[in-house]
């Protein structure tokens, strides 16, 4: 197993904003985490990744309590995308990347070149290296991000143990071929043994690329499951409070699910006969 929660909460504001949560993840997953705005998503991957201190019970990592273990140790096992990060200098692409490889000492000045630039290739920037961060759009900044995480976690499995990616909506600013190639890498990832958890809005997304979905409401668990189960049950709707509409796309792995306005919009806006034009 690689990380395992048992019985998380954290409060703030004075009211129990997640839990209680408990779960493990194995080796070789690829989980995706969904759920409403303000279900306790990213409170739950950053008590995940350390980076929240716990009101109640504990995350451990490899048999290790998460908040006990050295931010150094932590990098080395772990690797989070944020779901914004703020960087006002102008520091280039290479630079930025290359900060993920603080975490990995001894490689010489040519092999950092060469892991950011083979890092900055898997998510197509391979071009970018010397233009000014804070110069990118939105979508190229949210690949850098993804390039220097996968820097900073580098093999998948290290010593035998299956190393952790936490990506906290890794898709949201990327247009549809880059949210297939980034999630291609982190089913990758998983596939050659490492464990990744991510939070995605698109459900299509998180049941076409996950092993398994956790969905998440008001801070809990309210199902987790194989996605092809759990996307034509009643769950989602209810979970989201909106009407889907289930299909079955012949030789799909999973149905899609798409939410019922959408068939119904263009019919809406036609005139009605008698009016006017
Ligand atoms: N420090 C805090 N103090 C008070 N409330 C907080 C704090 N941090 C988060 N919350 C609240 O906890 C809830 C969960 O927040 P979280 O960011 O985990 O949601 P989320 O599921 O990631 O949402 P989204 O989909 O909008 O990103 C929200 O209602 C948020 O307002």
């Amino acid at each position: 197993m690689t990380m395992a929660l048992d019985g998380v909460e954290v409060v703030a504001g004075g009211r129990r904003i997640l839990g209680p949560v408990s779960f493990d993840l194995e080796p070789g997953s690829l989980t995706a985490v969904v759920g409403p705005n303000g279900a306790g998503k990213s409170t739950l991957v950053r008590a995940m990744s350390g980076e929240r201190r716990l009101t109640a019970g504990n995350v451990r990592l490899h048999g290790e309590e998460v908040g006990q273990t050295s931010p150094g140790l932590l990098a080395a096992r772990r690797a989070v995308l944020p779901q914004a990060t703020t960087i006002a200098f102008p520091f280039t692409v290479f630079e930025i990347v290359g900060l993920g490889l603080r975490t990995r000492p001894g490689l010489t000045a040519a092999r950092r070149r060469a892991i950011v630039a083979e890092a900055l290739a898997a998510v197509d920037l391979g071009d970018f290296g010397p233009r000014p961060y804070p110069q990118l759009s939105g979508g190229e900044k949210q690949r850098v991000q993804l390039a220097r995480v996968l820097c900073q976690i580098g093999a998948p499995v290290e010593d035998g143990r299956s190393k952790l990616l936490i990506l906290d909506e890794p898709t949201s600013s990327l247009d549809v071929r880059h949210q297939i190639d980034v999630l291609a890498i982190a089913r990758r990832f998983a596939d050659e043994g490492g464990t990744v958890v991510a939070v995605l809005h698109d459900l299509n997304l998180a049941a076409g690329f996950s092993d398994r979905m956790i969905v998440l409401d008001s801070g809990l668990v309210v199902a987790d499951g194989d996605p092809a189960e759990l996307l034509p049950s009643d769950v989602l709707p209810r979970t989201f409070g909106a009407k889907m509409a289930v299909l079955h796309p012949p030789g799909w792995r999973s149905p899609v699910v798409l939410p019922e306005i959408l068939g119904r919009a263009r019919v809406d806006q036609r005139p009605r006969s008698g009016s006017p034009g």
